[in-house]
């Protein structure tokens, strides 16, 4: 015990002159590196640092007692950059839709470092994948593109029949004229999310599976547990203690061999119906889930085998199942807290069914006279589908689509988009942001921007009608998604899902009440966070009146929202 005492108090001796002069040295090439820097920006802004509140350590009290307030003042005060203490965080704050843009489309500013910075999530994510570990990887993108994006309306018709059967399941039908109260929205809604999900990412056979859909609301859940601890307020020794966990005690491993064991004898059962349909000449009816497309790509996408794919498939689920399933507890609560856009939105859908009926009925009509088609029983011009919601139906449902855009618009937290520098950048502005430092996005001041007109601290359902692009296209002025390369590549199914779920809803229940009203309104910004303490009732439409409703609402292809 002496000796090591004894040799490490030596070690010591000799250590502090040399660390002494690592660090001064370290120092005077920072100084050098600084003094390089500075000269390098002869015109730089210097970003001011927003007074403290008498009495206070950081901007956290001032801030949270009324965000807009706050940041409405810091850019009167400071400009559109300003600097300040939040979550045990100095974060330069940036203004309006043109910094927000820059922020997004230079290449040395980084969301994924910032969040890495606050939670050390990358452990996480390469204990649960054995390819695509580089920290720059694209590969979500490309899968969600190629696999999802540009094929969404032939998921259409699977989505709404698995919605529409989850959510009679779920939220149910109240009898007469009383509602129903539906006690835990969240639980509900988190499985009709969760098996409209597996069913696009695994196929319907797999969504079928309750293990699987456990996993998908589970893994989210265990995800979050660990990422909320951190993003509260940023804190190290949480992070290495959330490290340390990612590597041991990590539930997702359990999460990933679920998938795993689902999907091991489907593989298997496809293969060989493929090589059926092969010996007897005849096409294979590949079915178009994410799995299917990330087996027969495996080589191209670069997946080294199924446990692989599936941890894939858990990042995929990581980043749809929170964010859509929050979304789709707006929407429920949005319709709750704003009852006179219910019916609008009823009345748009009741008329494209209309329209779709009389559209489907003129080409059977053609049919019968060309002597085609006689019978249409069990075809796609079956006379039972003429009022499914079908991809005619999402496609023209404008008003649905500004609800959905303003609802993103009006519940966005105030302070979001955190993005780390990797190299010093100067603004346009001239305030440079130092590598290593963290900006964020004021959201008040991008998402309140006059281009969105007036009454713009208002929740206004109509205010995107006519206007293009809808809401799933990002813009400097709208990064509910965020902004450029990075953009995320889930929104158009994101919104697509939305979508289905609003028309669902609103042909299913003539009224939604919140609970409790009291709490209504944090449902309207962070619904996670409120959901559990709050209940909804509902009000099944009277069935015999559907498909007439007194509307003057006109359906016209022009004013159909342009996503790209
Ligand atoms: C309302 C629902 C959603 C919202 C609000 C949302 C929002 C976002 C945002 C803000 C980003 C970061 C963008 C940036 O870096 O600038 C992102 C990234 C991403 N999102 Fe979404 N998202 C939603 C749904 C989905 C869905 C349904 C999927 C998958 C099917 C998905 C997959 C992803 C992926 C893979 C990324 C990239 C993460 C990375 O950088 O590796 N998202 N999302």
């Amino acid at each position: 015990m002496s000796t090591l005492g004894a040799v490490s108090a030596n070690t010591l001796k000799l250590a502090i002159p040399i660390s002494a002069g690592v660090i001064s040295l370290a120092y005077l090439c920072a100084q050098l590196f600084n003094n390089n820097t500075r000269t390098e920006y002869e015109s730089e802004e210097m970003i001011p640092k927003v007074s403290l509140r008498e009495g206070d350590s950081n901007h956290d009290a001032e801030y949270n007692e009324d965000p807009d307030a706050f940041l409405l003042l810091c850019e009167q005060t400071y400009g559109p950059v300003f600097q300040i203490q939040r979550l045990k965080q100095t974060l330069i704050v940036v203004s309006g839709p043109l910094l927000t843009r820059e922020i997004h489309m230079h290449e040395d500013f980084s969301f994924r470092d910032a969040v890495e910075h606050m939670t050390g999530y990358r452990a996480f994510i390469h204990s649960v994948i054995k390819s695509h570990k580089d920290i720059d990887t694209m590969i979500h993108f490309q899968l969600l593109r190629e696999g999802v994006s540009t094929k969404l309306s032939s998921f259409t018709p699977e989505i709404v029949q698995r919605m529409t059967v989850t959510m009679e399941q779920q939220f149910g039908s109240s009898e007469g004229e009383e509602p129903k109260l539906i006690e835990w929205p969240l639980v509900a809604l988190q499985n009709v999310i969760a098996g409209t999900m597996a069913q696009i990412f695994m196929g319907s056979e797999i969504a079928e599976n309750s293990q699987v859909l456990q996993t998908f609301i589970n893994c989210t859940h265990d995800f979050g547990k660990i990422i909320n601890q951190n993003t509260e307020s940023r804190d190290t020794s949480k992070i290495l203690q959330t490290k340390a966990q990612y590597g041991y005690f990590n539930a997702m491993h359990k999460h990933r061999q679920v998938l795993f064991e689902a999907a091991e004898p489907i593989v298997e059962q496809r293969r060989q119906q493929e090589r059926l349909a092969a010996e007897q000449g005849v096409e294979y009816a590949r079915p178009q889930d994410m799995l299917q497309r990330m087996l027969d790509n495996a080589g191209e996408y670069g997946f080294v085998d199924l446990e692989d794919i599936c941890g894939h498939l858990i990042l995929l689920i990581l980043a749809s199942m929170h964010t859509t399933l929050e979304a789709g507890m707006n929407v429920l609560f949005y319709l709750a807290a704003f009852p006179e856009s219910l019916q609008p939105l009823y009345e748009e859908i009741e008329a494209l069914l209309d329209a779709q009926a009389k559209d489907r009925e003129e080409q059977r009509q053609s049919h019968r006279k060309k002597g085609t088609m006689s019978s249409f029983e069990s075809t796609d011009l079956d006379p039972s589908l003429d009022r499914e919601i079908t991809e005619f139906v999402v496609k023209r449902a404008v008003n649905v689509d500004s609800f959905l855009k303003e609802m993103f618009r009006y519940r966005v937290e105030r302070l979001a988009s955190p993005h780390l520098a990797r190299n010093d950048v100067m603004l346009s502005t001239g305030h440079v942001i130092r590598k290593g430092e963290k900006v964020i996005v004021n959201m008040r001041s991008v998402h309140q921007d006059k281009v969105h007109g007036d009454d713009l601290t208002e929740f206004r359902p109509w205010r995107f009608v006519g206007k293009n692009p809808g809401a799933a296209k990002a813009s400097k002025d709208y990064i509910t998604f965020g902004l450029g390369k990075y953009t995320c590549p889930g929104r158009f199914l994101a919104v697509h899902d939305l979508k289905i779920l609003v028309a669902l809803v609103v042909t299913k229940y003539s009224t939604l009440v919140s609970q409790d009203k009291q709490r209504q309104l944090g449902m309207l910004t962070s619904p996670l966070t409120y959901t559990s303490l709050t209940g909804l009732y509902a009000t099944s439409r009277n069935k015999k009146g559907s498909g007439k409703v007194s509307s003057s609402f006109s359906v016209t292809l022009a004013d159909a929202p342009r996503e790209e």
